[in-house]
């Protein structure tokens, strides 16, 4: 293995000053309510409108100011992430079954009540994620969906609004960071607490909804973006270079890697991303980002490209290779898979209909992005109509729980485990 080019940072995702400052805003929201998010969002966002939440008639009138093609946009891509959600739902069964004669043993896929679906929009207004979030969360059978964004350089995100509504969130607030996390989390005395937060973030909201975690739900960790590409030497490095910048465009944090059994395509990808980079009207993201986050790493075999892309596992990967249908039966630990050169992950962010929101900083390992799964609750349920099955389970019960040293559960077997009429040798003599 050949480092061409190594990182030079760490990201500061769950550094101890990310930590602090999301825990001290948390704690003002929990204790002062509307009073502490007013002053946060004055703080980072020069924003303190009357009210946050956005009326009926604030919607109408910010999505009547959108050229048609933005809302053609919009459903476009709405409906290709429905569809696809909606057939995830479908292969989400009930479970019903009959383990013994008369033993009913079930499950069952419940919404949450209340979700919070968080759209990014400190540096872009990232319209898309309002499709994720509330698109799928209304495929889940959420019946109440709030939705926020913060305001992007002190103006109303037009898009971003306009994608929640036709989403079908049924409240919209304009506040972004920790303080609308917490407000959502915690509840303040005009925004009502939802059950379940979702959606993606920069560091301190990737870090405040961990922080919350508990008391609400989460989806998952979702921080800032990162991008691995694999390529062999029949991959175009022209198309290797773009897709690498596409994703540290997102900001200076975040890491674009690429994993080459080449080291002419290697070579020839980043004398690319040199000449691109000073024309890139997002420069000012991307340039840092290759420069700090940036790696460059020849292997020698694509198993060992494939092997180095689970050890990173990355938000996505892309596989630009003679076969890259092989790395689907190969690789384990990365959020999202775009084979093949015909794809990238721009489709994924913005309109093909997979989830965006995937999990970043390792947290592939155990968890995969957002689907209408993480909006539900998978419940189980019992039932036992036939007595002699009840009997036979409070017997086992019984002596189970006497192993364990629990004698009050023992007792509850042992009353199932008697013929009608009869008492437990325990049982008080009245
Ligand atoms: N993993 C995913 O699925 C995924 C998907 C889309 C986007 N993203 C990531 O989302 C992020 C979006 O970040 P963003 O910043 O543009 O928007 P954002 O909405 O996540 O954050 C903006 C908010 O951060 C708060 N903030 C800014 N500086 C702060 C500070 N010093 N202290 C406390 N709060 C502060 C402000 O209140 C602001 O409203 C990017 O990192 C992007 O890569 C991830
Ligand atoms: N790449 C992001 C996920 O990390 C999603 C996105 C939306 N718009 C642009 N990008
Ligand atoms: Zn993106």
């Amino acid at each position: 293995m050949r480092v061409l080019k190594a990182r030079t940072a760490t990201p500061a995702t769950g550094s101890a000053e990310v930590r602090e400052t999301v825990e001290r805003i948390i704690a003002e929201v929990r204790a002062r309510g509307d009073a502490a998010v007013r002053e946060y969002s004055e703080k980072f966002d020069s924003w303190s409108p009357e009210s946050f939440r956005l009326t009926e008639e604030d919607i109408e009138k910010t999505v009547a100011t959108l050229p048609e093609q933005v809302i053609a946009d919009i459903r476009f891509a709405q409906g290709q992430v429905r569809e696809f959600a909606l057939r995830q739902r479908e292969s989400l069964r009930d479970v019903e079954v009959e383990t013994l004669p008369g033993v009913v043993l079930g499950h069952r896929h419940i919404p949450v009540a209340a979700a919070g679906a968080y759209v990014p929009g400190g540096r872009y207004p990232l319209v898309a994620s309002a499709h994720m979030t509330v698109v799928t969360a209304k495929v889940a059978g959420v019946p109440r969906v709030a939705a926020c964004t913060p305001p992007i350089r002190g103006e109303v995100p037009a898009a971003t609004v306009a994608a929640m509504h036709l989403a079908g969130a049924d409240e919209i607030y304009l506040f972004g960071g920790v303080q609308a996390i917490a407000a959502l989390a915690c509840g303040t005395e005009t925004v009502p607490a939802v059950n379940m937060l979702a959606g993606p973030g920069n560091a301190y909201v990737a870090e405040a909804k961990r922080t919350l975690y508990g008391e609400v739900g989460i989806d998952l960790f979702a921080g800032p973006t990162e991008i691995l590409v694999v390529a062999d030497g029949t991959a175009d490095p022209f198309t290797v270079a773009v897709d690498l910048l596409s994703q540290a465009e997102h900001g200076p944090d975040s890491p674009a890697v690429l994993v080459s059994t080449s080291e002419t395509l290697a070579r020839e990808a980043m004398a690319h991303i040199d000449a691109l980079l000073p024309g890139m009207p997002t420069r000012d993201m991307a340039g840092p980002a290759w420069r700090d986050y940036g790696e460059v790493v020849v292997v020698d075999s694509l198993d060992e490209a494939y092997a180095l892309t689970d050890e990173y596992s990355f938000e996505h990967v892309e596989v630009l290779t003679a076969n890259p249908r092989e790395a689907l039966s190969v690789l384990r630990d990365y959020g999202a898979l775009f084979l093949g050169a015909g794809t990238c992950v721009s489709f994924g962010d913005k309109v093909i209909g997979t989830n965006h929101v995937l999990p970043t900083r390792g947290a592939a390992r155990y968890t995969g992005g957002l689907w209408v799964g993480k909006y539900l609750k998978t419940v189980t349920y019992q039932e036992v109509t036939d007595p002699a099955s009840s009997a036979l389970l409070g017997e086992v019960c019984g002596r189970a729980a006497r192993v364990e040293l629990f004698e009050g559960h023992a007792r509850s077997g042992d009353v199932r485990a008697l013929a009608p009429g009869q008492r437990p040798e325990w049982a008080p003599r009245t």
